[in-house]
């Protein structure tokens, strides 16, 4: 691990009965970069972006976030070091307004003690000024300020994916987490995803994601790293892994299986 690496994952094993969802998987993510992780169906993706999380603890390895020990933690403590992630499903309070919802992520992760909620102090009146204030901001990268007001359900399925994201943003991580970020979406959808992306990039958030639109993640991404059946098989620029054999074995291969 060097200085510019923000994930370090070593030895990585996940197990599911007798299956080896992630075969001591290594991961190296330099800090501000965009990194995807990629591989077909089942390979071990969203596994690895658990195991990242806290979401679902891997069996055995090393994780660290900013050189601290993460393995086993729970997700309220890892998102405290500054990690913070999205899911496949989408997680919002439809009964609660666009900026309610992202208020809500931003007071989670930084909860006021009891005392001070039950005595009303200043400093109570601070944090929600800065909570209101963070979930603004958050909302206005994605491109949500427009629809503070509204409620989740009367936003397009793609503005609801973005919202997941100004949640994920509220509590300003470091690095974060993006699983299927462009699933549902269309071309332009998809390239509005592309240009928030980049924004997070150029405002120094450290992005992983997990996609399966590989052209997509070919344009945005810096590295990139390809898992099948639980092992990592390649890493590196998006240009030299597309040529990779393995992994073009490993996409053309399954799809032969399949066929
Ligand atoms: N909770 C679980 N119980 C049992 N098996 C699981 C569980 N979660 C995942 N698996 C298995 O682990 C393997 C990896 O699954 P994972 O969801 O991480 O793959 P993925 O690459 O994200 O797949 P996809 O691209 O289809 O989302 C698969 O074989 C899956 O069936």
């Amino acid at each position: 691990m060097t200085d510019q690496t923000i994930i370090t994952a070593r030895g990585v094993t996940r197990r599911f009965g007798g299956l080896v969802a992630l075969d001591s998987v290594d991961l190296d993510v330099p800090h501000g970069i965009v990194q995807a992780i990629i591989g077909p169906n089942g390979s071990g993706k969203t596994t690895l972006l658990n195991a990242l999380s806290g979401a679902s603890h891997a069996d055995a390895g090393s994780i660290r976030i900013d050189g601290k020990e993460i393995f086993r933690l729970r997700p309220h403590r890892i998102a405290r070091l500054g990690l913070a992630r999205t899911f496949q499903n989408i997680r919002v309070f439809s009964n609660l307004t666009v900026l309610e919802n992202v208020k809500v992520a931003a007071a989670c992760n930084s909860p006021m003690s009891m005392f001070s909620i039950m005595l009303s102090t200043t400093t109570q009146r601070q944090r929600e000024t800065e909570i209101e204030s963070a979930a603004r901001q958050a909302l206005e990268i994605v491109g949500l300020a427009g629809r503070a007001d509204d409620r989740p359900t009367q936003l397009p399925y793609a503005q609801q994916r973005l919202l997941e994201i100004a949640r994920a943003l509220a509590s300003k991580p470091s690095v974060l987490l993006l699983d299927e970020p462009a699933a549902g979406m269309n071309m332009t959808e998809s390239m509005t995803l592309l240009d928030t992306i980049a924004k997070l990039k150029g405002k120094g958030i450290t992005v992983l994601l997990v996609e399966h639109n590989v052209r997509l993640v070919m344009g945005i991404s810096d590295r990139v790293a390809v898992l099948d059946f639980g092992k990592k098989i390649a890493e590196g620029a998006p240009s030299d892994v597309q040529r990779n054999p393995l992994v073009i074995e490993a996409y053309l291969g399954r799809r032969h299986r399949h066929a």
